[in-house]
């Protein structure tokens, strides 16, 4: 498979390494200001940029009949228009605000739990993140998508940072040192404590992630997500 990268960074360099080792090139790496992208040397981009960049460089692809998949998060108020744009282009695309096996497993257990506890009062959710002080976005990706699943299953109406309104979750974003992300959720009553939490140690289990998602969607069209990836639940 020959993969763009858009992002040379942090995520880009570590999915370069995890795609090489299986067996794929990596045909161009695209950073800020790139001009003359050959697109069609292209079986797929695999774009993990900048909340500034990620919606340019996504329909950018979509217009050059280059499939996506995307793990950058912080611009997902314009997800709405890239699932426009993919189906007008007749293009593939995954968005996912976590890439990771873990993660994606930790979603469902969010989900489930959040479910057992709805209508439990006397507990009151709140979630925390940890990420590297050099994160752009806050709070992270994933911290919004647990959020939501705890939303679509519960009387919680939106999330808010920092902030302990009552029909609100709390989300508490902290940045130190080199964190690669640690997401945690806490039911607390005045008697006990429930927390699930998940660790990376590192960014490969994103990266490796990424690069399977960009070989499940070679063939295909559409908007996918990683559940159908990883054909969860
Ligand atoms: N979904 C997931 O599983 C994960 C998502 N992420 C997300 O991925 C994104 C990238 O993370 P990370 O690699 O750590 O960040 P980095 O800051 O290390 O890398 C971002 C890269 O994007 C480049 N860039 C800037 N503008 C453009 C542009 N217009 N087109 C293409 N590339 C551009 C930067 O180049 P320059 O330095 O020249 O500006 C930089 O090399 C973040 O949004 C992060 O939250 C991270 C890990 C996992
Ligand atoms: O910026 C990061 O590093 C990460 N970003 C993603 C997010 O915002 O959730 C995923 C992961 O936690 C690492």
């Amino acid at each position: 498979m020959k993969i763009g990268l858009f992002g040379y960074g942090k995520m880009g360099k570590m999915i370069e390494q995890i795609a090489v080792e299986r067996g794929h090139t990596i045909v161009a790496k695209i950073d800020t200001g790139a001009t003359d992208i050959d697109f069609k040397s292209m079986d797929v981009a695999i774009d993990f940029s900048t909340p500034d960049a990620a919606f340019e460089n996504i329909t950018n692809c979509f217009k050059n009949g280059v499939p996506v998949i995307s793990g950058t998060t912080g611009w997902l108020s314009n997800y709405a228009d890239a699932v426009e744009l993919c189906q007008k282009h007749d293009g593939g695309f995954i968005y996912a605000s976590n890439f990771s096996l873990g993660v994606n497993i930790f979603f469902e257990l969010n989900t489930h739990l959040a479910r057992m506890m709805a209508g439990l009062e006397q507990y009151k959710v709140s979630m925390e993140e940890i990420h590297h002080t050099q994160k752009l976005d806050a709070p992270s990706g994933t911290a919004i998508t647990l959020a939501e699943g705890i939303i679509q299953n519960s009387s919680y109406e939106n999330w808010k940072l920092h902030d302990t309104a009552d029909k609100a979750i709390t989300i508490n974003s902290i940045r130190e040192g080199m964190v690669p992300g640690t997401h945690s959720i806490s039911y607390e009553s005045a008697v006990d404590k429930i927390e699930i939490k998940h660790v990376a140690h590192n960014r490969e289990g994103f990266a490796l992630g990424a690069v399977i998602a960009a070989e499940w969607i070679q063939g295909k069209t559409g908007v996918f997500t990683m559940k159908d990836v990883l054909n969860l639940s």
